[in-house]
């Protein structure tokens, strides 16, 4: 792949506070270059060496690309009745997941490809180049498996959610042995991690610590949907089973906020900014928030000031799924994160990329894709890192909350190579 120079970069957030000023280690009239998927140097745009290819930024802004570490994309079919009911005041119940089940087991291989490619090359349209998507509308081993095996093609880590609902007509301690048994062992060799949705209508505190403990036994990562619709448990069984992530995180009290800061070890948000050594070891629980999903079903936005203040690594994500968040646009939550949630622009783009990454595991060189082939990280501009960058139509990151609802996505760089 011949190298390639972006040079004349307004602002340039690389989120490492080392290379610049700030939560996004910012660089003005800087330069970039990008050698064999990875990025090979970055420093001024007046100091910047020569390439096969140039880019002219022309004084606009680049970023890391998206890290979107939560979604729901293997689906069929569409809610949109019950979200007309929602605007109308109806509440949202893990019930509603049963209508996708149905719509998914009917539907043929190829139909649920081509809606996974199609939202994947929505998100990508918005800058995603980093994305994570869960299983869970299939719910027996056959329909989980092909669910696994579909989105491993298509995107950068697979999360099995056989606990996402206990199955019409199902006896729940009986769908819980499978989930945990015979449909764990089926899909493992295609996902990264195990998700659980820890909610009332969903699975219990018991049944949570059983599928947590039934994915470590296989060394899979952990995450959990948790406190999504009310209080409960979610957050302290992501921590205490050292889940990678706890997502949703609508309704915390101090412990829960506490639990989850003290999960990195006593190293805050901040000093993991200011130590990327620190932030290579650290391990913890991230609290993902997720924006667009709190105002789609009228739930209150989840208090990432709150979590930030305290010390917590907080990433944010689209949850696109059909019921409860369908947009995959990351420039909206992030906008709102801003807007709405009391997050600095460099706060929210951080946690919309580094954030997201260290969810994943994907903060560190060497994790793998679905195909086990190991990645350089992603989140950052950084000498080394994955060359996944981000284009804005706008001369500064503020401008994705200044001018919210507007598309700013100039040109987006996947592993080196041109996507959008
Ligand atoms: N909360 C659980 N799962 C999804 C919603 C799934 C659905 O309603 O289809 C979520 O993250 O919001
Ligand atoms: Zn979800």
């Amino acid at each position: 792949m011949p190298a390639l120079l972006i040079d004349r970069i307004g602002e340039l957030t690389t989120n490492v506070p080392e290379l610049g000023t700030g939560v996004g280690g910012r660089l003005h009239d800087a330069a970039v270059v990008v050698e064999d998927g990875r990025i090979a140097w970055l420093g001024p745009s007046a100091q910047a060496p020569d390439a096969d290819e140039r880019c002219d930024a022309d004084g606009r802004a680049l970023l890391p690309g998206w890290v979107d570490s939560h979604t729901h994309l293997v689906f069929a079919g569409d809610r949109t009745a019950e979200f007309e009911a929602r605007m109308a005041g109806e509440a949202y119940t893990a019930g509603g997941i049963a209508a996708t089940v149905a719509a998914t087991r009917a539907a043929s291989d190829a139909a649920l490809e081509d809606n996974l490619v199609r939202l994947v090359g929505e998100a990508r349209r918005g800058g995603t180049t980093t994305l994570e998507t869960k299983t869970g509308y299939g719910l027996t081993v056959a329909d989980e498996l092909r669910s696994a095996r579909i989105a491993g093609r298509h995107v950068d880590a697979v999360t099995f959610l056989g606990a996402h609902l206990v199955p019409e007509g199902a006896d729940p301690e009986a769908y819980l042995a499978l989930v945990t048994g015979d449909m764990l062992a089926a899909v493992a060799p295609h996902v990264n991690s195990v998700d659980v949705f820890c909610e009332t209508g969903a699975f219990d505190a018991d049944a949570t610590r059983r599928v947590l403990a039934a994915a470590a036994e296989r060394s899979l990562a952990t995450r959990v949907h948790g406190n999504q619709l009310g209080p409960g448990p979610g957050v302290r069984l992501a921590v205490e089973h050292a889940a990678r992530s706890v997502d949703h995180v609508g309704f915390l009290d101090d412990a829960d906020v506490e639990a989850l800061a003290g999960s990195w070890s006593g190293l805050s948000s901040r000093a993991l900014a200011a130590d990327a050594g620190a932030l290579a070891s650290g391990s913890g629980t991230v609290a993902t928030v997720l924006p667009a999903c709190d105002l789609s079903t009228r739930m209150p936005l989840a208090p990432a000031r709150r979590l930030l203040d305290a010390g917590a690594i907080v990433a944010i994500a689209s949850n696109c799924n059909p019921g409860t968040s369908y947009t995959s646009a990351m420039a909206f939550c992030v906008a709102t994160a801003v807007l709405q949630m009391g997050l600095s622009v460099a706060e929210a783009v951080r946690a919309a990329t580094l954030g997201g990454a260290i969810a994943l595991g994907a903060h560190v060189d060497g994790w793998t894709d679905p195909a086990g082939v190991p990645q350089p990280r992603v989140g950052v501009v950084a000498p080394g890192a994955r060359a996944d960058l981000h284009l804005l139509a706008a001369p500064a990151t503020t401008h994705l909350a200044y001018r919210p609802g507007v598309p700013l996505t100039a040109a987006v760089w996947r592993s080196g190579e041109r996507v959008v």
